[in-house]
């Protein structure tokens, strides 16, 4: 991680994936974390504002309001859950196991506490990158979803819904998982400025 450069963090380069988890301030470095809080300290303020958090609230929120219209549930009942976190993936090679989030997976299982998955995505499959598309394992055929920058996409956590994300094949894939439960024990609050 090198220091803040106009405002702007510069991640670190030539690693497949990175993630940003911005509630324990994680931020992944081929093999290690690091703490973006610990390492800025006061100067955060000069990579983040208040108002970055409340968009990430504000995100967070619509997405929670159209999961549970969809699936009758009370949003009111549904609690964001760990990890939740910005993800980046690129095509040179994994570091870690841990970053070849192109092995078919069920989220609940990889992540515990999950009960209900949301992907929003920050570029567009095709044009920022190719490969990267997403796409859910049936039995009757795979059905693949095309990320695009403010496309949303939810579904439960369960085994139903075995899913991959392709490799990435050229240029920078972001998004962000935001994650949901349905049990109180696991919840966590809306990240913000420490
Ligand atoms: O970024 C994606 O499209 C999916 C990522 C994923 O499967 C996960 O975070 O569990
Ligand atoms: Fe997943």
């Amino acid at each position: 991680l090198t220091p803040v450069e106009g405002g702007v963090v510069q991640y670190p380069r030539h690693k497949e994936a990175s993630i940003l988890d911005l509630h324990s301030g994680a931020l992944s470095m081929g093999k290690q974390f690091v703490n973006i809080y610990r390492y800025f300290g006061e100067q955060i303020a000069d990579v983040f504002t208040e108002e970055d958090f409340k968009l990430y609230r504000d995100v967070r929120g619509r997405i929670q309001a159209v999961i549970a219209e969809t699936f009758g549930l009370d949003r009111t009942l549904m609690y964001l859950t760990k990890p939740t976190f910005f993800s980046r993936i690129n095509s040179t090679g994994a570091k870690t196991q841990h970053d070849e989030y192109w092995h078919p997976h069920i989220d609940k299982e990889t992540y515990g506490s999950f009960d209900y998955t949301s992907l929003l995505y920050l570029s567009d499959y095709g044009s920022d990158f190719t490969g990267g598309r997403f796409v859910f394992m049936d039995q009757n055929g795979n059905r693949t979803v095309e990320p695009r920058a403010g496309r949303v996409s939810f579904f439960s956590s369960g085994s139903e819904n075995l899913h991959r994300v392709e490799k990435v094949t050229w240029g920078t894939r972001y998004a962000i998982t935001v994650s949901f439960t349905c049990d109180p024990s696991h919840a966590i609050s809306d990240p913000s400025l420490p």
